[in-house]
């Protein structure tokens, strides 16, 4: 019996093990204090269980107007008491990221490209670590170029790739370059894109996201202060892209799924398409009909959390 009894808890322990975030650095434990500096917190100056504990699902995007307009969304829809309008950011110490706490969900601003929202991922991370929570799905709301799409579709991300639509991400560590999988979680897509179906006027679609350094040159961009390539080149680079089934290019999901992925953390991209790449570069849409472009990852990741809190039927 007493074999069976320890594996038995063994296996109880590593799936307890298995939901909590997950930090991998073995000096974490043993420092005093853990100041999460770009989000103006500390592990002395604030008791993050109490703050965070029961967060269960962290939402994320590059504009801070955007991530607030979803806090409030969300207070909304989620029904919960106060008024939206008197939501506080938590992160008010700094004006690097905004944050902003709503019920179960936290809501993030990570500014643009890759460095800026590895930094806040490194912090986030940690957040979550120290507040001890468990269970949490991380979800990228983004905008991108759509490929092949018409403006308006949503993508939920299926593979993040690089330049090569290869799915890893590179991290120069110490002079060395490390290879991390970007690969997301299936299962999450999959309930997303089912709820996409149960939504009016929300076209979406899954599809690879190809993650790139820069808006311009780097997205094959002819309307650049720089550009090196012909129009039949970039057109030619976009097809390549497609037939890799991507489906939408923007600057973050390759760092933030592998980070997501080496903690232990459940996560999903899901980003709406501003413009189709094979018919231009500039982004001509009027200011309102982007702005309820931007909305529409939000309504779908809003339809997916009433859901997983049994909301919604
Ligand atoms: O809509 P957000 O989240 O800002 O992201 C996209 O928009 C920015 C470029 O305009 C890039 O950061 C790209 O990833
Ligand atoms: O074309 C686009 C549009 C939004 N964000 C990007 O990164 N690219």
């Amino acid at each position: 019996m007493a074999p069976i009894l320890l594996n038995c808890m063994g296996n109880e322990h590593n799936e307890y093990i298995k939901q909590q975030v997950q930090v991998k650095n073995p000096y974490l434990g043993t420092m005093e204090e853990d100041i999460l500096y770009h989000f103006s917190l500390s592990t002395r100056t604030h008791n993050l269980p109490e703050m965070f504990g029961d967060i269960k699902f962290v939402c994320v995007g590059g504009s801070a107007n955007r991530m607030k307009a979803f806090a409030q969304f969300i207070h909304h829809e989620l029904k919960l008491p106060g008024n939206p309008e008197e939501i506080k950011d938590i992160c008010d110490g700094t004006d690097r990221y905004c944050m902003y706490k709503v019920g179960p969900v936290l809501s993030i601003s990570h500014g643009m490209g890759v460095p800026s929202i590895s930094i806040m991922l490194h912090e986030l991370i940690k957040l979550l670590h120290h507040a001890q929570c468990r269970d949490v799905i991380l979800f990228r709301l983004g905008t991108s170029g759509g490929v092949g799409l018409a403006p308006g579709t949503v993508v939920i991300t299926e593979k993040a790739v690089d330049y090569s639509f290869r799915p890893q991400f590179e991290q120069v560590v110490l002079g060395k370059v490390i290879t991390r999988s970007t690969e997301l979680d299936k299962g999450v897509s999959s309930e997303l894109l089912q709820c996409s179906t149960e939504l009016e006027n929300l076209p979406t679609v899954i599809g690879n996201t190809l993650c790139t350094h820069d808006f311009y040159e780097g997205q094959g961009r002819l309307d650049g202060a720089l550009c090196s390539f012909s129009h039949e080149e970039k057109l030619e680079y976009l097809r390549k892209a497609f037939e890799a089934g991507v489906r939408n290019i923007e600057m973050e999901s390759t760092v933030f799924a592998a980070m997501c992925r080496v903690c232990g953390v459940k996560a999903a991209v899901v980003c709406v398409a501003l413009l189709n790449r094979f018919d231009g570069d500039q982004i001509t849409s009027s200011h309102d009909v982007l702005v309820e472009y931007q909305q529409r990852p939000q309504i779908l990741v809003s339809h997916f959390i009433k859901k997983r809190l049994g909301i919604l039927a």
